[in-house]
């Protein structure tokens, strides 16, 4: 039996286990093995973590961009050279498809470089002052000390998301992986050493989020707190930032509608509607939650789309051949289950899946049945709440008016699926559908120089992009008088 790994603290550029003497286990997914684990970190750490990044970030601001980014050039390259060992940690943490974690690997290393691309464009301003012999500059400037808070179904990838354009702007960065999935975010830590990024530039932490997350949140020292998590959790964190008035950016929960139009290409909708739902168990913030679907063309649709839904292999997630892997945890299984159970109760009908696997290679882990719900009305449960899994609801509609009121009635705004080749369609869905990300003719999956923003209870500021990066910089105006 191999010893297990304990990770440690990440703090000023070096490796320290925590005073609590504490430790959390880490799980796999598909075999409910301990695999690893990781400090149980103190409300004293984080604030030494905090104070090491503030120092840093003194002299780290003082560095022209370019030169931040050429170092996490570096990092990124490294991310590269590291990717199967990544990748393989992944799926022993989360339980992801390993095809699917050598693209988050990529993704991680892309988000950072797509950041380090804007270090040349912090640009500001020279506005023309209403007097005489005077100039007003608005200069781009860091926040400071960044917190970065991160959800566990893309660890690595969210992790890099904020991380890249956190320091190519000038600020520092205290990371807090979510205690389900941090070990492939803790290799940051070695990696940053390898590249010779400065001492307290990036710290990385563990810690059960309201206990280590509170401390991290509510100190002056943090100028801005970027997280991705689901949204009772982030409504908590904006509270909590609410005592200092800290910059808050939050990527939180989503229920997006996937609606296909009876004008829409079928086989091309079946397949991105299969896919956006059924990647990553379901685990993906942009999935296709509920399904809408022309009752003129629902037969020929559900035929096809229930049929490939079927074939899907569920299995061990290291395997080519594999489509879908476990949930990430039991209490995510058991929720699973009590949504199914919930939806036949308010009048749903199981057109396929509905179970827990448990027999043979599923006696360990946390393995769903790929499942489709049919006979749903728009009232029920399942329709409005997030299952964050392998769950999909399908309704039928008559008129635009009625999806589009079916779409919208929704607490969450964050993505929303349309199939329809009718350009008047695209553009009144696009005027009408009240989300910050809409899909046209295609699946989920954003791109990293587009706007990831959820609207009403799915996030606030959104991230990615010139917008996102945005939020990592304050702006200071200069009013300048000069001798005539
Ligand atoms: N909009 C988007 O881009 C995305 C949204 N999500 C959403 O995230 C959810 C699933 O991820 P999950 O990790 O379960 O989300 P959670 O909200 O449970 O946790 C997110 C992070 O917040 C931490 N945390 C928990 N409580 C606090 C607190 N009081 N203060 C500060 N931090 C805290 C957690 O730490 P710990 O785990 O240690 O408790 C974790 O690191 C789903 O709702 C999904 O929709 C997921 C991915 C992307
Ligand atoms: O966070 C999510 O669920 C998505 O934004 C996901 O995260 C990283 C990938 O690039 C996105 O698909």
């Amino acid at each position: 039996m191999s010893k297990i790994k304990e990770y440690q603290l990440f703090i000023d550029g070096k490796w320290v286990t925590s005073t609590s003497g504490e430790t959390i286990d880490i799980v796999s997914p598909s075999t409910e093995e301990v695999i690893a684990r990781v400090q149980n970190g103190t409300v004293e750490e984080a604030e030494q973590a905090l104070k090491a990044a503030e120092k840093a970030q003194k002299s780290w601001k003082k560095l022209p961009a370019r030169s931040r980014a050429e170092l996490l050039y570096k990092l990124a390259d490294e991310i590269k050279a590291d990717a199967e060992f990544l990748a393989e940690l992944l799926v022993k943490e989360q339980g992801k498809l390993l095809k699917v974690a050598r693209m988050e690997v990529a993704v991680t290393a892309s988000f950072i470089e797509y950041a380090c691309e804007g270090a040349r464009r912090i640009e500001g301003d020279i506005v023309p002052s209403d007097n005489a012999n005077e100039q007003i500059w608005i200069q781009k400037v860091p926040r400071g000390v960044v917190v970065a808070i991160t959800a566990w179904n893309f660890p690595l990838a969210l992790a890099g998301r904020k991380l890249g354009p956190a320091l190519v702007a000038g600020n520092t960065i205290v990371l807090k992986p979510t205690s389900e999935t941090p070990l492939a975010t803790l290799e940051l830590g070695n990696l940053a050493q390898k590249v010779g990024i400065p001492n307290g530039v990036i710290n990385i932490l563990t810690g059960p989020g309201r206990a280590m997350g509170n401390a991290l949140v509510g100190s002056p020292i943090t100028k801005m707190v970027t997280m991705t998590g689901s949204t009772p959790v982030g409504q908590q964190i904006a509270r909590n930032a609410a005592q200092n008035l800290t910059h808050v950016q939050l990527e939180l929960g989503g229920k997006a509608p996937f609606i296909v139009f009876e004008d829409a290409d079928i086989d091309a909708a079946v397949d991105a509607a299969l896919h956006s739902r059924f990647d990553n168990c379901g685990q993906v913030c942009t999935c296709n939650e509920r399904m809408y679907v022309h009752e003129g063309i629902y037969d020929r649709f559900m035929d096809k789309f229930i049929a490939k839904t079927k074939a899907l292999k569920v299995g061990d997630p290291m395997l080519d051949d594999t489509d879908m892997g476990p949930k990430v945890n039991k209490s995510e299984l058991e929720h699973m289950e009590h949504l199914v159970s919930v939806s036949v109760k308010e009048g749903a009908t199981i057109a396929t899946g509905g179970k827990r696997l448990t027999e043979g290679e599923f006696s360990k882990g946390y393995w769903f049945e790929p499942t489709v719900l049919t006979g749903v009305t728009q009232n029920m449960t399942i329709v409005h709440e997030e299952s964050f899994g392998p769950i999909l609801p399908v309704l039928k509609f008559k008129t635009f008016e009625e999806v589009i009121g079916y779409a919208n009635d929704c607490e969450y705004g964050l993505a929303a699926m349309v199939f329809t080749n009718d350009m008047n369609t695209i553009m009144k869905c696009n005027d009408e559908l009240e989300y910050g990300e809409i899909y046209v003719n295609r699946g989920h999956g954003e791109q990293h120089q587009g706007f990831h923003n959820g609207y009403k209870l799915s996030g606030s500021g959104g991230e990615d992009g010139k917008y996102g990066f945005e939020q990592y910089l304050e702006k200071k105006t200069f009013y300048i008088r000069h001798k005539a």
